[in-house]
């Protein structure tokens, strides 16, 4: 395999006086035990646009992905250097409660996981534990978040039934509304679709982009194609490195880096 300079590397300057910036990351890098897996990468991630990162397996995607919400936390022997800016805050700040700060940013595993509860309790969960615990704001909730993950009108009916005994895709639309519940600004997704067969993709993909109005979105994808359709930013991992970040269509059509070139054209490795 062609081996790329972890030295080459671009990223897009973004304006913060028109570029609002929902979550910055400054000079991070994650370690498991001794070994160094995420080198110095510094990335902001602009407001309600969706952006994809993309890159061979084993590039860093989802150890960076982990730590913008401290997963990585509940990985032994890893260890995250660096600094996350939601709000001004540093979300590895030693005062921070970790889970207040994912009703903020939230996250969508690759694996539908649905908790072997129905489909109501599935999205009220979280809330009732953080004390929210009048009907009519729960129903409410329970509708708007099922509204906006496009699962409403196939489940309005038989919100008791188990979470587990829908689709797959479906499942993972319930996921999404669970974790839209929580009213996050930041959604953190690790390839969503990739156990979804092409017709819930699409609609995963359709939902989407329907919720970037309210919310910014990273995702993990190794679906170049899904990365071109959905993604506004494309930052390209490799040797858990950022090598290029640049609004998608120019990563897809005129990349500066040749590893990125390589990467998307399909002549990597
Ligand atoms: N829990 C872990 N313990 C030790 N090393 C890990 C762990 N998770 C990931 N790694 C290592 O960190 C590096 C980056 O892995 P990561 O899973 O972040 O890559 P990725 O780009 O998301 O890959 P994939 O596309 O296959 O999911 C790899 O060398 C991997 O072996």
């Amino acid at each position: 395999m062609q081996n790329y300079s972890l030295d080459d590397i671009y990223i897009r300057d973004f304006d913060p006086a028109t570029e609002e910036i929902a979550i910055d990351t400054k000079n991070i890098r994650v370690f498991y035990g001794d070994k160094e897996a995420i080198h110095d990468v510094s990335l902001p991630f602009e407001r309600y646009k969706i952006t994809a990162l993309i890159g061979a397996s084993g590039s860093g995607k989802s150890t960076f992905l982990r730590s913008l919400n401290r997963m990585n936390d509940n990985i032994e022997g890893s260890r995250v250097t660096g600094q996350i800016m939601y709000r001004d805050i540093d979300i590895n700040a030693k005062n921070v409660d970790v889970y207040e700060m994912r009703k903020h940013i939230g996250m969508v595993f690759q694996r539908p996981n649905p908790f072997a509860k129905s489909i109501y309790d599935n999205i009220t969960f979280a809330p009732r534990r953080f004390g929210e615990h009048r009907k009519a704001v729960l129903d409410e909730l329970v509708e708007t978040s099922l509204k906006q993950a496009a699962l409403w009108d196939q489940v309005k009916d038989d919100l008791h039934q188990s979470g587990l005994a829908l689709s797959g895709g479906q499942q993972q639309r319930l996921c999404i509304a669970r974790a839209i519940a929580m009213k996050p600004d930041v959604l953190l997704m690790d390839e969503p679709a990739s156990a979804l067969d092409p017709i819930s993709t699409s609609t995963v993909e359709d939902t989407l982009l329907a919720l970037k109005d309210q919310y910014t979105i990273i995702i993990v994808t190794h679906n170049m194609q899904q990365a071109a359709r959905i993604s506004d930013y494309t930052a390209f991992f490799y040797g858990g490195k950022a090598l290029e970040y640049d609004e998608t269509r120019k990563i897809f059509t005129r990349p500066k880096i040749k590893a990125t070139d390589d990467y998307v054209s399909g002549h990597f490795g």
